[in-house]
């Protein structure tokens, strides 16, 4: 028997160099990759940043680099559905080669996963498949583990059960609290992020089961 997929997902090639960040808060990740994109060699640039919810941080680094930005509330749409149609027009605009969730709070649908899976990275606060969604950080301080991390991953239809690119481990210290524990993982996922999303513009990424294959 034959397993028919609506859309074949779409590789992202070598030279994908053009980054779409989807964004929901304070944006230290979207910070890091956009000091690193100045280098041309690193052969990836930001060429917009968009957000589900207006007045964060995120969107404030975006301004101030001068990368254009854009919101699309899921409050102003009907329904899920149609809210997945606008993000993936908004998101199309721009042309990505490449679409990092930075910190990006919401979950992707059919429409948006039809258009750019493949090439849709995204970077989770724990080391998947542990403590998946919305409050990794916090689920993992309750569940009581001495280490936990970061995951970058490519997204599938999944909730944070797309294949893994690179996971670096933070240990959880006697009095961590959800916030002092997440600005650790924090200052790893960064570098990672950065690194991973800069081989797969130079190198691509091909997806083979649960296998993510860059180069
Ligand atoms: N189809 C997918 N979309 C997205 C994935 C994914 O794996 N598959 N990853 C996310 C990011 N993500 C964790 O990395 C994540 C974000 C949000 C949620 C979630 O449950 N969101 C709730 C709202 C929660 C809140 O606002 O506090 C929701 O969407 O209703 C789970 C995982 C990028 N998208
Ligand atoms: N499930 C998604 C999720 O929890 N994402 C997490 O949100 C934080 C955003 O920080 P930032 O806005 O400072 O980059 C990051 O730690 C990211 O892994």
């Amino acid at each position: 028997m034959t397993h028919e997929t609506p859309h074949r997902p779409t590789p992202a090639t070598r030279d994908s160099g053009r980054l779409v960040v989807l964004v929901s808060g304070t944006g230290s990740n979207l910070a890091a990759l956009l000091a690193a994109h100045d280098d041309p060699a690193y052969g990836a640039r930001v060429v917009a940043v968009v957000a589900d919810r207006s007045g964060i941080r995120a969107l404030d680094i975006a301004r101030e680099a001068g990368i254009p930005t854009a919101v699309v509330s899921l409050k102003d749409f009907d329904d899920r559905a149609s809210w997945d149609a606008a993000v993936t027009e908004t998101v199309g605009v721009f042309s990505p080669d490449l679409v990092v969730c930075a910190g990006f709070m919401k979950l992707f649908g059919a429409t948006f996963l039809g258009r750019f899976g493949g090439r849709i990275v995204n970077t989770h606060p724990a080391l998947l498949p542990s403590f998946p969604g919305a409050h990794g950080v916090r689920d993992a301080l309750a569940h009581g583990v001495k280490v936990t991390g970061c995951t970058v991953m490519v997204v599938d239809d999944g909730v944070d059960t797309g294949p893994i690119l690179a996971q670096a481990a933070v240990a959880v210290e006697p009095g961590d609290d959800e916030a002092t524990l997440h600005e650790r993982i924090k200052a790893v996922e960064q570098g990672l992020l950065v690194e991973w999303v800069g081989r797969i513009a130079r190198e691509g990424l091909r997806v083979e089961g649960r296998h993510a294959i860059v180069g």
